[in-house]
């Protein structure tokens, strides 16, 4: 198992900021942790990386218990904080050589992991830039550079596309996605459709708990086939759609647009809401899957893990 957490829980203060985190992964590929602002996603990539203590819990890397043995656990683990630690004055070259340093790499192996990790990462050309010179994206590739500098097999990365432009975004997801080819990739977002870019598993964390860990189609039909929207001309009370089968809220948006959740599947609702509109006369004008709102999607969860 290349990552184990069993009941990982952590307060600040008085009130848990995360309780009973259970994650379990055992293969490559890039697995996402959503949650919205506050959600505990930095908490729970600060334990599993060792910067923070758990107040309760253990977490496992590689079946290596990180209290027991942090830095044997430490050698599988690559770091990309939500703020990287970089040193502004200094190059890629003398930064890269002392992550290395400090990752004990070999002494005679350091110059080839840095140039190996400069290629990869696009950095090669710029290396004697300062850090400081470097624009936001390749900032971020230094991060990742540093993160990955000693082939571990676990990489975590705290929202690591927050606050890129387009393009920078297009050649973060390129080289994550190459990453994620040979190392397990834990990325955190609060951006759904980010995710669904990236990722091939989900865990979805609210309020300091896990609501969803599925893969990501998995979530996407759970997602995306509980609620539609819904547009009539004359539509009645919200009593008389609840009388369809199936249907299990309705929310009025204006006084046309409907959305309405559901049971089962959205072929079948959608035939027994078109018939009930011709019998009732609501005189329907649209009806479509609601692509799930993030927020929705966060409630109907966090209902059902209640
Ligand atoms: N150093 C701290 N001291 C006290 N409370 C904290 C601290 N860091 C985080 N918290 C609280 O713990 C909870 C989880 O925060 P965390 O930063 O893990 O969430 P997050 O999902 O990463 O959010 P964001 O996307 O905003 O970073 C929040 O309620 C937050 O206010």
């Amino acid at each position: 198992m290349i990552l184990r957490t069993e009941n990982l829980s952590h307060r600040y203060s008085s009130t848990w900021a995360i309780r009973d985190i259970n994650i379990e992964i055992e293969r490559t590929g890039i697995i996402g942790l959503l949650g919205s602002n506050g959600a505990g996603k930095s908490t729970t990539m600060n334990i599993i990386c060792g910067a923070l203590n758990q107040t309760e819990g253990n977490v496992f890397i590689n079946d290596i218990d990180t209290r027991k043995q942090p830095e044997e656990a430490k050698k599988e683990i690559g770091f990309l904080p939500q703020f990287p630690p970089l040193y502004s004055d200094l190059t890629i070259d003398e930064y890269l050589t002392y992550c290395a340093e400090l990752r004990s790499i070999q002494k005679t192996q350091i110059r080839s992991a840095v140039n190996e990790v400069k290629e990869r990462c696009g950095l090669a050309h710029i290396s004697s830039r300062l850090i400081r010179n470097l624009s936001g994206g390749y900032k971020q590739r230094v991060g990742i550079a540093q993160a990955i500098i000693h082939k571990p097999r676990l990489v975590v990365m705290d929202e690591p596309t927050n606050g890129l432009d387009p393009n920078q975004l297009i050649e973060a997801r390129k080289l994550i996605r190459e990453i994620g080819q040979d190392h397990t990739v834990l990325l955190s977002s609060h951006i759904l459709s980010e995710i669904n870019l990236l990722c091939q598993e989900i865990i979805m964390i609210e309020s300091g708990r896990v609501v969803f860990s599925d893969s990501m189609d998995a979530f996407n039909s759970y997602a995306q086939t509980k609620s539609l929207l819904m547009r009539l001309e004359t539509p009645p009370h919200a009593a008389d759609i609840m009388q369809v089968s199936g249907v299990t809220q309705t929310e009025f948006l204006t006084s046309n647009q409907l959305r309405i959740f559901f049971e089962g599947s959205y072929d079948e609702i959608s035939d027994k809401l078109i018939a009930a509109s011709i019998s009732g006369s609501w005189k329907m004008k649209e009806i479509s899957p609601d692509k799930g709102l993030l927020d929705d999607v966060f409630k109907q969860l966090t209902n059902r893990s209640a």
